[in-house]
């Protein structure tokens, strides 16, 4: 199963240029969590501090029991073993077929004979659709497929967290739809906690059990999807519709001028080309594991922490998740199909334990 990644009033700066500061949020283990935000918000630095890339100066990342901000260089190497990332091109090494990509990391930190290598790389790139393919260098395939080969790679030492930059990056929406598939079908099989960041709204509102956005170097929000999916947030709502209208600017936040003069605009009847509001309402069905997959545990035990949570959570929110519960035939909140009935009791942990008070 998947390890609780706990993060604790996380700042992170390079010199003088602070890049966000006071992060603090939970990704439950076995879950799937997504975080969005505008291009150069540091999404990606934050992965890198998850697995201790980059070093944030203040505050702790627990994985587990670990704080990785805290624990001897030794501890570190072990924690990292818990990991598998998948980053934006794949980085796959170019001279290396995808058989001998995939089959790197156990060479490099398994004593694994060279025979159960090999049974582990076959069934990780059958996994990953790619049976057939192993003799290929990675110059000679698509895009699609080499976000596939590192998510082949990502999986061998058998991770217990995922972390995904930017899935989508160069793929056409049928191939990121195909990528977000083997993503929830993987959580399904090893409950992993997985974490995709991503700007694919699409992707944000179909796939992912939790959600949070990374905007003016704050954790806007953070919290079961329907939290940020139902938001009034004006940053959020702009940037789940693509909007010109709203608080984000080219550059990260613009100022009252071009705001009105661009609202003006709008008013006159001048198109921006984003999503209308009412398309981006509301909370569409979640991405479900191929038929055939393991019963995904993450999305049971999701179910009892945010029943839990419920009436802690905003009035749009809770009105989505009783009518996901009620379309599902789970009645009003009170049966679970699945779930024991004491799991709702069972758990102390209160919403702010969980998302601190960045969940709304
Ligand atoms: N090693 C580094 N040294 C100095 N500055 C850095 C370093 N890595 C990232 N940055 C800066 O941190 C900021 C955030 O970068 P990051 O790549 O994390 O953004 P992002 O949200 O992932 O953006 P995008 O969505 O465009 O990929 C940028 O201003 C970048 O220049």
């Amino acid at each position: 199963m998947g390890v609780e990644v706990a993060v604790e009033g996380l700042t992170k700066s390079f010199g003088s240029q602070k890049i966000w500061e006071d992060v603090t949020f939970t990704l439950p283990k076995g879950e799937v969590s997504a975080l969005l935000g505008p291009s150069g918000t540091g999404k990606s630095v934050f992965l890198k501090s998850l697995i201790g890339l980059l070093r944030p100066e203040a505050g702790s990342i627990h994985i587990g029991d670990t704080d990785i901000l805290q624990c001897t260089s030794k501890e570190l190497y072990e924690v990292r073993k818990l990991f598998g990332v998948l980053f934006q091109d794949g980085a796959l090494f170019g001279s290396m077929n995808l058989y001998d990509n995939v089959a790197f990391p156990l060479r490099e930190h398994t004593r694994k004979s060279e025979s159960e290598v090999r049974k582990i790389v076959m069934e990780k790139l059958e996994l990953t659709g790619l049976t057939g393919a192993e003799g290929k260098l990675p110059g000679e395939i698509s895009g699609g497929m080499r976000k596939r080969a590192g998510l082949a790679r990502a999986l061998v030492l058998d991770p217990e967290i995922i972390l995904v930059d930017e899935p989508d990056s160069g793929l056409d929406p049928v191939r990121t739809t195909y990528l977000a598939q083997s993503l929830i079908d993987i959580n399904a099989q090893i409950d992993a906690t997985i974490l995709i960041v991503t700007h694919n709204i699409n992707l944000a509102r179909t796939v992912p059990d939790n959600l949070g956005m990374l905007y003016r170097k704050r954790l806007v929000m953070f919290g079961p999807r329907e939290v940020l999916l139902t938001s009034e947030e004006p940053s959020v709502r702009q940037f789940l519709r693509g909007s010109k209208i709203g608080p984000i600017g080219m550059s990260e936040e613009k100022d009252d001028a071009q705001m009105r003069e661009e609202l003006a605009q709008a008013e006159a009847g001048h198109s921006d080309g984003s999503v209308g509001e009412d398309e981006m309402r509301g909370v569409p069905p979640q991405m479900q594991p191929t038929p055939g997959s393991p019963t995904r545990q993450g999305e049971i035990r999701r179910e009892e922490r945010v029943r839990d949570m419920l009436d802690t959570l905003p009035q749009n929110a809770q009105d989505a998740i009783r009518e996901e519960w009620a379309s599902r035939g789970h009645g009003n909140g009170n049966a679970t199909a699945g779930v024991g009935a004491g799991a709702a009791a069972s758990s102390s942990d209160s919403v702010d334990d969980h998302y601190g008070s960045s969940a709304q």
